[in-house]
């Protein structure tokens, strides 16, 4: 789904909320505790020293980091970064801009809760009216070197490493010195300057996560030594493996599948005897390529998905129900089919592994709707807030930015108004509800491991049910702060017996069930695993249980699956 990024984003109130409480914890409780208390004590060292070179330096320092310079200096950073690369480090600038800006935007909602004298010494500078808790300075010095820093470190590999380690040395020292000067001039204690370190490396750790890092950059290790699905086997050795000999499909999205990397998939191919190759591409009017016809004119013994979660569930559409293994070289935008079924995260390896391990028959999901043709879905059905934002994003910004360009289509949307809805589970009792957003998954786990749905699993024979509903920035607040705790270590297994009813004060609520109806008041946008379908004003899923074979690659040595199936035995990351 291509929305699965931003949610990460949403971690940005919940860093605000702690920071606030560590400063309502500073000026209150804690004021009179060691080490606070013996604050005062090194800010009148501080100003007892003062002279020489140090006072200009940090009177530079100080300046480097004031407000206008940071903002000159982003502008000038983002203009540069553009202009040199001719576009192609949009995102790059995008994420500076926007550590920036939100480290920004983090600190001053702190100084609205927080109030913090500024240290009793003689000041250096005129006392901005703001709290003295956390240092504002600090924090955007961090936003901008650091960011600046990162670039260097992910961008510039090409560069000599000595001048590269260097130049982010140099970087990454500026908030240093700048911290030590805020101190120093008499108008931070050292915890606020410790604070704002910490508002800027948080935030550069969010917005780095959610806008820089390609997919394939943040392979997924956290699945090492979790037990992978128990395999619905057949055959002699208890694998199921696709059969070798036989005629292999692949379908190729040209966008995401380049030349190079379609060429090392017919090598792949090859080595694992697939000699008998078909191609087909996909195309707007034909997302699964001509998939169909090469499946039902031939014995086909597998088809391999080049492309995104939308191309994977055009082909699972046409596959779902028979015998023929499918296998996904994951080469979307979000891939979270791929992700949440711990293939490798650089494509060829995710069909080097899926080809050396055995198939499995997971669960798809069936759809139905007004003006909307039956389909199946492998991740999630969704209508509201996350189709809005889908569907708005422009294939341009798309392009150039990626996840960010969805980024910005959900602040158009925030504002969105509520749904009104009415859903039935399993042909239960109607239940009226307002929500922002619904998504039905067949598995959980989005972009940045976030959790949206902590109890689905692909082979669970159901399909888990959230809706979004929170109120004013409290509640939005609370949702991020309990999606942002699953991913906490030892959080992210499964509730015992599941996540059901209303969690952060009603800001998500979750169903299970096997066949899910739900009507809109009004025609809503929808959308299947990140492709828009329209709109409409009603939503129905049901499970088809285990009706796709899929390659997943060698199950870990030593966490073998047990003989008997165990309960709630992890899928997703955070399942
Ligand atoms: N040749 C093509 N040109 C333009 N669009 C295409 C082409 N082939 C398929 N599409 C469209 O691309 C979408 C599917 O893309 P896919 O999901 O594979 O990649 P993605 O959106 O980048 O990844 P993800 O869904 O994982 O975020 C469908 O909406 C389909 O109509």
């Amino acid at each position: 789904m291509s929305a699965g990024r931003l949610p990460v984003l949403l971690l940005l109130p919940v860093q605000a909320a702690l920071l606030m409480g560590v400063g309502l914890l500073v000026t209150g409780p804690l004021a009179d505790l060691w080490p606070l208390v013996a604050e005062d004590g090194v800010n009148r060292v501080l100003a007892a020293h003062r002279g020489g070179p140090a006072t200009p330096f940090s009177e530079w320092l100080s300046l480097l980091a004031g407000t206008q310079s940071v903002i000159s200096l982003t502008l000038l950073a983002v203009v540069a970064l553009v202009a040199v690369s001719r576009g192609r480090w949009l995102r790059e600038a995008v994420f500076l801009a926007v550590a920036v800006a939100a480290q920004s935007a983090v600190f001053l909602l702190v100084t609205l809760v927080v109030e913090r004298p500024r240290p009793g010494v003689a000041h250096l500078d005129a006392a901005p009216p703001t709290s003295s808790f956390p240092s504002g300075h600090v924090g955007a010095s961090v936003a901008l070197f650091g960011g600046l820093a990162i670039l260097v470190a992910v961008r510039l590999r090409g560069t000599r490493r000595w001048v590269r380690y260097a130049v982010i040395a140099v970087l990454l020292l500026i908030p240093v010195a700048v911290a030590f000067s805020r101190v120093y001039r008499g108008m931070h204690h050292p915890s606020d300057v410790v604070a704002g370190l910490l508002n800027g490396a948080c935030t550069l750790l969010v917005v780095t996560h959610a806008l820089l890092l390609p997919a394939r950059a943040r392979a997924v290790s956290a699945v090492h030594g979790e037990r992978l699905p128990s395999a619905r086997a057949t055959g002699d050795d208890g694998a199921d493996r696709p059969a070798e000999g036989r005629r292999v499909v692949v379908v190729r999205h040209p966008y995401g599948c380049g030349a190079e990397l379609a060429e090392r998939v017919r090598v792949i191919l090859r080595r694992h005897g697939y000699a008998d190759q078909v191609w087909t591409a996909t195309s707007t009017e034909e997302p699964a390529g001509a998939l169909a016809p090469l499946v039902a004119g031939a014995d086909t013994g597998l088809v391999v998905v080049c492309g995104g979660d939308g191309t994977v569930r055009a082909c699972a559409d046409v596959v779902s129900g028979t015998d023929t293994a499918l296998a996904v070289v994951p080469c979307g935008t979000g891939n979270l089919l791929a992700r949440n079924l711990r293939l490798p995260s650089d494509p060829a390896a995710a069909l080097e592994a899926a080809l050396s391990g055995e198939t499995v028959r997971i669960d798809v999901g069936r759809v139905r709707g007004d003006g909307l043709e039956p389909a199946r879905f492998t991740v999630m059905a969704g209508a509201g807030f996350d189709a809005a934002m889908v569907g708005d994003a422009s294939e341009r910004v798309k392009e150039r930015l990626g996840w960010a360009a969805y980024v910005l289509s959900a602040v158009r949307h925030l504002g969105d108004p509520r749904m009104r809805l009415s859903i039935r589970l399993d042909g239960g009792p109607v239940r009226e509800r307002r929500a922002r957003m619904v998504v039905i998954g067949n598995v959980g786990t989005l972009q940045g491991g976030l959790p949206l749905l902590p109890d689905a699993r692909p082979d669970s024979g159901r399909l888990e049910v959230v809706l979004l509903d929170p109120r004013g920035a409290r509640g939005w607040l609370a949702a991020a702060g309990h999606l942002g705790s699953r991913m906490l270590p030892g959080r992210a297994t499964r509730t015992p017996g599941g996540a059901r009813g209303a969690v952060a004060g009603g800001a998500l609520e979750y169903f299970s069930a096997v066949h899910v109806d739900i009507s809109f008041a009004k025609p809503q946008p929808r959308e299947l695993d990140g492709d828009v379908v329209g709109a409409g004003t009603r939503l129905t899923a049901e499970v088809e249980p285990g009706a796709l074979r899929i390659c997943l690659p060698p199950r870990p040595r030593a966490v073998e699956a047990p003989t008997a199936p165990v309960e709630h035995a992890p899928f997703t990351v955070g399942g």
